[in-house]
């Protein structure tokens, strides 16, 4: 099941992990995969917490298929 919410062009998710090492580990796997497809998310860190944004500035800020490509694969990293 998906957790992504979509609304004002987005797709957003909030992951709560047990500590700062984890979210930043967690950021870390998906900077090389967004790296990888050229796909860069909107996002912010608050020690356990990372907020992610998806969308497609390249669009006009909308949600692409990018962003559901993006979005599946960071699902898949905590699968
Ligand atoms: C030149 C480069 O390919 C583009 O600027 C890419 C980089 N990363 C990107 N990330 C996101 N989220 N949207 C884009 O439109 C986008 N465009």
């Amino acid at each position: 099941m998906s957790n992504w919410t979509e609304s004002n062009n987005r797709l957003s998710q909030t992951f709560k992990f047990k500590n700062f090492i984890e979210a930043f580990g967690f950021m870390s796997q998906v900077a090389i995969i967004a790296e990888k497809m050229d796909h860069h998310p909107n996002w912010s860190n608050v020690y356990n917490q990372v907020t992610i944004e998806l969308t497609t500035h390249d669009a006009g800020n909308t949600v692409t298929d990018k962003d559901r490509t993006l979005a599946k694969a960071i699902d898949d990293l905590l699968a």
